[in-house]
């Protein structure tokens, strides 16, 4: 693996002590973006020293700094899909270990809540801020590794996981023994490619199915579930308050027009979302939050009630996005762009 991380922030990182004892940060009120940038690797351990799996698979402190310092390294500074999402997803997956008791309640064994956080850490490594169709449709190296089996960046974030697994004093699963390594290496693979939204769109009906009904020993149940629990931690966003998803709109949108810029360059025409002169991002919004993002904590609060009262928190993010749109279509007569009206809008 190129990369490299220096000892001394290994060492720096390993003397990070426990100063840091934010109130509520295991509360889903709590918004890990408002975390320090400098101290998020050091919460990273505080989640695994918390959740007790450095003791459960006894894994060496200095492995888990050194891995959590690599995985960091691991992302670029895209407006959205950065080191700050991966630490957000990794931090949602901490809460819904903890206050869901997914191993208490037998949801999860401890192996896999263990390879589901690494697995959120890990889950858009090297993500270059544009999606799936840009590398098909742009011919990129990546997609002439992964594009017949799609889910292309997901595929690459995988063997950029595996990379940092087999670089020298980075392996954390290196004292699973037998079985149990190739099923965390197998469960790692299931939850990445599981963060693919189009992935996510073919099971849906199955998860609304099985949501119903839920069965915690059915293999196929469990799987879904978890597969369902890994999108939920990639949309985390829209479970804090509005001031969180309209930044996050901000970055995404601002990832999205650059890539639609880039198609623009390239001659191809960029699908409404992408285009800074056709999208309106509020109306975006309201459909992303009503087709997606409601019905999958919907189908979730079926099987966990306390996630109800995060569904009320998505419905009231999505009411202030219906009245932004109204705004929107009121100003947008008069020529301003949608950037600067929802940087307007308080
Ligand atoms: C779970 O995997 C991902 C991967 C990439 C992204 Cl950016 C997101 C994501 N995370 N937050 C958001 C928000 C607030 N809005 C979004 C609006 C549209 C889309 C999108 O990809 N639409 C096309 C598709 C439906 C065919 C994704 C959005 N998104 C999630
Ligand atoms: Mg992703
Ligand atoms: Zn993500």
């Amino acid at each position: 693996y190129h990369m490299q991380v220096e000892e001394e922030d290994v060492q720096a990182l390993l003397n990070c002590g426990d100063d840091h004892n934010i109130k509520d940060f295991d509360s889903f009120n709590f918004c890990p973006r408002t975390v320090p940038y400098r101290h998020m690797p050091c919460y990273v351990l505080k989640m695994f020293e918390d959740l007790n799996f450095i003791k459960r698979w006894r894994i060496k402190k200095n492995v888990l700094a050194r891995f959590t310092l690599y995985v960091k390294k691991g992302y670029r500074d895209a407006p959205y899909h950065n080191w700050m999402h991966a630490f957000s997803v990794a931090h949602f997956a901490y809460l819904l270990i903890k206050n869901l008791r997914l191993v208490e309640e037998e949801h999860m064994t401890e192996l896999q809540a263990f390879v589901f956080l690494v697995s959120c850490l890990c889950h858009d490594i090297d993500h270059r801020g544009t999606n799936n169709s840009f590398q098909t449709k742009c011919g990129t190296v990546l997609a002439s590794l992964y594009s017949s089996e799609g889910s292309v960046m997901e595929r690459h974030h995988l063997a950029q996981s595996m990379c940092i697994l087999n670089t020298e004093g980075c392996n954390i699963f290196e004292t699973l023994k037998g079985t149990l390594y190739s099923e965390a290496l197998d469960l790692l693979r299931n939850n990445i490619l599981a963060t693919d939204l189009a992935s996510h769109f073919r099971s849906v009906d199955d998860q609304r199915e099985i949501t119903r009904c839920y069965d915690k020993k059915n293999p196929s149940h469990r799987k879904l579930l978890h597969a369902m629990l890994m999108t939920c931690c990639d949309l985390n966003d829209q479970t804090k308050n509005w001031k969180v998803s309209k930044q996050t709109a901000e970055q995404i949108y601002d990832e999205f027009f650059s890539q639609g810029d880039l198609e623009k360059s390239m001659g191809t025409a960029p699908i409404e979302m992408m285009d800074r002169e056709k999208a309106s991002i509020p109306d975006l919004q309201v459909q992303f939050i009503t087709n997606l993002v409601l019905p999958l904590f919907t189908n979730l609060a079926m099987v966990f009630p306390s996630v109800k009262s995060i569904v009320q928190i998505i419905e009231r993010n999505r009411e202030v996005w219906r009245i932004a749109t109204a705004i929107f279509q009121k100003y947008s007569e008069k020529g301003m762009t949608g950037m600067d009206i929802l940087l307007n809008a308080r």
